[in-house]
């Protein structure tokens, strides 16, 4: 089984990368600059389940290749670029597989493909990319999850976890990937959106009793405005997350906050904005959304040079 990973960031990287440990067949499609660091460096994995690095195959946009499965792990911001050029890629029985947060791209992807040929995906994992282009992953989950939208489980699904059996990832096939999808989307929109309001990790935010109320707030919150759009949740979810929220590391941080940390751009519109917008459509109040959401698009205002 063949596989593109599109992206070699803190995600793509680091899968891809496991994947390759296990000695799959796997070429990360990136652009020039990432293409020049990891001919000279290879692709480095720091990591707490241990470090690994390996001269990668690398495609660029236009290269010839023929693939079975495309593992899509750029940011939300970068998907249209990244839809056009794997497009010489998606073949008929193609699989594509999205790791990002959220749920906006998915109809991006089944809009510009066969809806057959797009799978659900994603992924719980505290991964970094440094500035020498190391892939820092930093907590114990490392977990990869995906699956048909119906359910089912056909060879192509058991196939991809096939490829990861033994290897130094947590990657699972599932049965319910639109409920997990939600799910996920409802922790790391609250878990982003308290950490890049407060610009604190979990732990601090968690311990004094005004912020906790407002992440419990948050989640309550978020999950009526799932839930009035029929998100598929299952039974006191915000309970089981605040749960987890008391499990991670004290230390633990977002994706989002540490894009915001280095002053880069933030998937904002993507996880924050497409809620506002249910909420909006549905008519549920959302005063800590707004506040999370607010601050966001503050900051994205911020990296503007004019402002
Ligand atoms: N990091 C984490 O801990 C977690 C992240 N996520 C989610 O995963 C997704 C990916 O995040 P993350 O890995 O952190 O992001 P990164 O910025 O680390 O990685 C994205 C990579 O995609 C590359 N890329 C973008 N467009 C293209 C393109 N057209 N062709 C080839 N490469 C491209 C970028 O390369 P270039 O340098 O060329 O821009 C970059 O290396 C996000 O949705 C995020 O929310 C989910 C769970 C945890
Ligand atoms: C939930 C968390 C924090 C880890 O997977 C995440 O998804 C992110 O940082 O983007």
């Amino acid at each position: 089984m063949k596989f593109l990973v599109v992206g070699a960031g803190a995600v793509g990287g680091y899968f891809g990368g496991r994947l390759a440990e296990n000695e799959q067949d796997v070429t990360f499609l990136v652009r020039e600059k990432r293409n020049r660091q990891l001919a000279e460096t290879g692709l480095i994995i720091k990591s707490v389940h241990g470090d690994f690095s390996f001269q990668p195959k690398t495609i660029l946009s236009g290269d010839q290749g023929a693939y079975d499965v495309i593992l899509l792990s750029t940011k939300a911001y970068q998907i249209d670029q990244a839809l056009s050029d794997i497009e010489p890629y998606v073949q008929d029985n193609k699989v594509i597989i999205p790791m990002l947060n959220g749920m906006d791209h998915i109809h991006k992807l089944k809009e510009r493909f066969s809806a057959h040929q797009v799978l659900g995906g994603l992924c719980f994992i505290e991964s970094d990319l440094s500035p020498e282009g190391f892939i820092i992953q930093t907590s114990q989950t490392h977990r990869f999850v995906f699956g048909e939208w119906d359910g089912s489980m056909p060879e192509r699904v058991r196939d991809v976890e096939h490829a990861f059996d033994g290897s130094k990832s947590d990657a699972k096939a599932s049965r319910s990937i639109v409920q997990d999808m939600w799910e996920k989307y409802l922790f790391i929109a609250a878990m982003s959106g308290v950490t890049t309001l407060f610009r604190q990790p979990i732990g601090p935010i968690r311990k004094v009793h005004e912020s906790r109320e407002f992440l419990a707030r948050l989640f309550k919150e978020l999950e009526s405005v799932m839930r009035q759009a029929y998100a598929p949740l299952s039974g006191h979810i915000t309970e089981k997350h605040m749960q987890t929220i008391d499990q991670i590391s004290y230390t633990m941080k977002s994706s989002m906050q540490r894009d915001m940390e280095k002053h880069g751009n933030v998937e904002a519109d993507h996880l924050h904005g497409y809620l506002y917008s249910m909420a909006s459509e549905t008519g549920v109040s959302v005063p800590n959304l707004q506040a999370v959401y607010s601050n966001l698009k503050l900051y994205e205002k911020s990296r503007e040079s004019s402002f």
